[in-house]
């Protein structure tokens, strides 16, 4: 197929290429001169496509793509396809679809995980919108997808595909902080030698073996007590809206509010109420707190 990509950064650059390594013919386009880029505009990029046109926006998610989406609305003929693979909150692809529709373009939102290895590995791709345009896009989603029976899922109507990617990054929190604390418990306890031999060791045989531990392993090589890290994590967003979505099905998400609040923490986003809870404790017991 042909395709136009808009984004050429660390994941559409490489979607480009594996696109492109599949068959399909794809024009690139980025602000970024540095890019590697195929036309300098979405002018350009339109104009260099066959109608009806498929493009695929893969940028960051909020205004970026709210901006590109409208331009494109201005650029692109009824029956051309936008397809918004960014991390795009669920509840914005209902105003890109209508928008969208009202123009004939058609729209799907489709998560995407895989991260800088999926260029190789294949992405996993979860998918919202109609199952004509499913069907329409399907030889760029099969080689998006890794080599398997998996990772490829229309998960509902348009906003489903970014649900389901904002729930799978809300699980993705919570392994990841399990695992962190596993690891910091081990690194206190006098009874283990080696807490990243041990976590490596749970690659094969152990319940907890999975991809993310894998990649754990792999940095364990080079720095197994992790001291090149700072102790602080950042957050996009998906877990947050995860926590949001859950509440209001009244479905209770400690782990995954956990998680989120330990990288909030890590962001200094609790030093105010510590502060507090130290001033209190100095208060009415004399305790001193020493940093
Ligand atoms: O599945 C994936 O490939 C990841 O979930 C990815 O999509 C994620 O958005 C970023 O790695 C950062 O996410 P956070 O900043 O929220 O950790």
């Amino acid at each position: 197929m042909q395709i136009g990509m808009i984004g050429l950064g660390r994941m559409g650059g490489n979607m480009a290429k594996r696109l492109a390594a599949g068959g399909h013919q794809v024009v690139g386009y980025d602000m970024s001169p540095e890019s590697g880029r195929d036309v300098d505009s979405l002018e350009a990029l339109v104009a260099a496509l066959d109608a009806p046109r498929v493009v695929w926006v893969m940028v960051p998610a909020g205004k970026p793509t709210d901006d590109t989406i409208d331009r494109l609305a201005s650029l692109l003929d009824a029956g051309d396809m936008i397809v918004d693979g960014g991390n795009t909150r669920y509840v914005d692809d209902a105003r890109h679809a209508k928008q969208l529709g009202e123009l004939g373009i058609r729209f799907m939102d489709c998560g995407v995980s895989g991260g800088v290895w999926g260029i190789d590995r294949g992405y996993a791709l979860m998918v919202g919108g109609s199952q004509e345009d499913f069907e329409f896009m399907r030889p760029i989603y099969e080689t998006l997808k890794p080599d398997s029976e998996y990772g490829l899922v229309l998960a509902g109507p348009v906003g489903g595909g970014h649900f389901a990617k904002m729930v799978h990054n809300g699980v993705e929190y919570g392994m990841m902080q399990a695992f962190g604390e596993g690891f910091a418990t081990m690194v206190r306890s006098e009874l283990i030698a080696d807490p990243a031999a041990v976590m490596t060791s749970w690659k094969d045989g152990s319940v907890v073996g999975s991809w993310l531990l894998d990649l754990l392993a792999n940095a364990f090589k080079t720095d197994p007590t992790l001291e090149s890290m700072p102790p602080v994590a950042n957050e996009s967003g998906e877990a947050k809206w995860m926590i949001e979505a859950a509440l209001e099905l009244g479905v209770p998400t400690p782990a995954t509010a956990a998680a989120l609040y330990a990288r909030q923490t890590s962001r200094g986003g609790g030093d105010d109420t510590l502060r507090v809870v130290s001033t209190m404790r100095a208060q009415f017991g004399g305790h001193v707190t020493k940093a």
